[in-house]
């Protein structure tokens, strides 16, 4: 891992209007993240962890305060800006899988790809996520373990700057669970990419560098692990 700053956020806050009310999903975070990081993100119910990786990702716009991700302010994008920017630099992993029901597994990680700019062989990250003998199955011919091995295959093949998972275990069982955080721990230490987690699962902490906790809207606590544990040897 380099010392260099993939993602800066400073004061960041996104308010969302509820009613009457203002939400602060996000209220004034500053974040720094390192290239090449394994981040998880844990928090409650609420505390706005989706927020977080949605403003990260590209998928909404700050109410104020600055993301600069790789020397680039993307919070001062247009829209046309950070549909590229999603196209090219981030690969998203979902809790449900959002697969396309009538495109094979083949056909799934090379539609996604066909649109980056820099894009792996598909081919090549489905063998390498043990999904070789797969790539003619459609989505309901899969398990939900391998759908989501497709839906990360999707994510890596595009070859992104970052990875960003929403709860991406979260419909998953315990040995499933523990597969498909190997394949994201593995593709972080292969490529040398970020990848960020967002879980409910505290124990997931144990399997990052960076664990940064969210608690309405603010950053309760970052810590660093220096001795982070192999996902296999997690516990829940
Ligand atoms: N589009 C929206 N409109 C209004 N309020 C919203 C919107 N999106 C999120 N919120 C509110 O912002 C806060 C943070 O939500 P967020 O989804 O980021 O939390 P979370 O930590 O990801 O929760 P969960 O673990 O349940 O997914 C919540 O109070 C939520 O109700």
């Amino acid at each position: 891992m380099t010392n260099k700053s993939i993602i800066e956020m400073r004061e960041v806050c996104k308010i969302y209007q509820s009613g009457n009310e203002q939400v602060y999903a996000a209220n004034n975070l500053n974040l720094k993240i390192t290239d090449g990081e394994l981040v998880v993100i844990v928090g409650a119910s609420g505390a706005g962890k989706t927020t977080l990786l949605n403003l990260l990702g590209g998928m909404d716009t700050v109410s104020s305060g600055e993301i600069n991700v790789n020397g680039v302010m993307i919070s001062n994008y247009s829209e046309k800006k950070l549909s590229l920017y999603r196209r090219n630099d981030v690969g998203f992993v979902f809790q449900f899988y959002n697969l396309i029901s009538n495109l094979t597994t083949l056909e799934n990680v090379e539609f996604s790809s066909s649109f980056a700019k820099n894009p792996l062989d598909p081919q090549k990250i489905l063998q390498e996520i043990g999904l070789g003998k797969k790539f003619a199955s459609f989505p309901t011919e899969l398990s939900g373990g391998q759908q989501q091995r497709v839906a990360i295959a999707r994510a890596i093949a595009k070859n992104p700057l970052l990875l960003l998972c929403d709860e991406p275990t979260g419909a998953l069982d315990f040995k499933t669970s523990k597969e498909v955080l190997s394949l994201l721990a593995n593709f972080n230490k292969t490529y040398q990419k970020t990848v960020i987690i967002i879980t409910h699962n505290s124990v997931l902490a144990q399997m990052a560098d960076k664990v940064v906790k969210i608690k309405d809207g603010k950053i309760a606590n970052i810590a660093i692990n220096k001795n982070k544990m192999p996902v296999e040897k997690l516990e829940w």
